[in-house]
């Protein structure tokens, strides 16, 4: 479970996340939903630890993370994926997914663990990331940070600029991975009904505060969740 106890962060002198409270279930999916804005990158940036907290502790398996540098978070068994889905362009998806697995005992294993998750990856394996679509781009980033075997997945807005057909495939794809277990999952999203249905709780962050949280879909629509974070967002 990573928890964020009364977390304070931001740039400089200023503020941007005013003293927030989050809990991620071990095996289960965590929503963080807001406005552009609202704060939610730099949550996540400072769960991973690429930003210092200025109060507030990091909770990782009940141990306090919050002083270790990213790396060692992610030795413990956090990953991260940032918005944009971020690769190296101008290797090919194999290639993208073998820089990750090199130096791993279980390293090949893990490549095609992480392809029978995202299948349409396999037809794409000697293409340069550079030319992948959003979607594909998407699902390599999430592949490629499976292949570290986390035991808590962070993604910052997985769907952004996606179409639905692959939003829902990532979807699925989440809530099976987290079903099997030992996996939990921090999601920032702004696609509020692919969030609530993938997850177990939803907080929605508002100017660096949590206004609202309640309960998700676990797998399922939720359309009471849907309209009572539409109503906290006034959507
Ligand atoms: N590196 C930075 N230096 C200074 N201020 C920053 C930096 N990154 C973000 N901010 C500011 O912090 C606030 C929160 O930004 P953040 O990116 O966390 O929001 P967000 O909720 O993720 O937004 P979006 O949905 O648009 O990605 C904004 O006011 C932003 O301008």
């Amino acid at each position: 479970m990573l928890e964020l106890r009364d977390v304070r962060a931001g740039y400089g002198r200023t503020e941007v996340i005013h003293g927030v409270t989050v809990e991620v279930p071990a095996d289960g999916v965590a929503a963080v939903m807001g406005h552009n804005g609202a704060g939610k990158t730099t949550l996540l940036r400072a769960a991973v630890g690429l930003l210092k907290i200025n109060s507030g502790q990091v909770l990782f398996d009940g141990e306090d993370v919050s002083k270790l540098r990213p790396s060692a978070r992610v030795a413990r068994g956090l990953a991260y994926v940032p918005q944009g889905q971020q690769s190296f362009g101008q290797l090919t998806t194999a290639e993208n997914l073998q820089v990750v697995a090199d130096g791993r005992k279980r390293g090949r294993s893990l490549i095609d663990e992480s392809l029978d998750l995202f299948p349409a990856l396999k037809g794409l394996l000697t293409r340069r990331a550079g030319l992948l679509s959003g979607g594909q781009r998407q699902q390599l980033a999430i592949a490629r940070a499976l292949i570290t075997e986390p035991r808590m997945l962070i993604l910052d807005e997985p769907t952004e600029g996606i179409q639905p057909s692959v939003v829902a495939e990532i979807e699925s794809t989440i809530v099976e991975l987290t079903g099997r277990g030992g996996l939990g999952v921090l999601l920032v999203e702004q696609h509020i009904g692919f969030a609530l249905q993938a997850a177990q709780s939803y907080y929605v962050l508002e100017s660096g505060r949590i206004t609202s949280t309640g309960e998700g879909g676990r797998g399922v629509r939720s359309p009471g969740a849907e309209s009572a974070v539409r109503a906290a967002m006034a959507i």
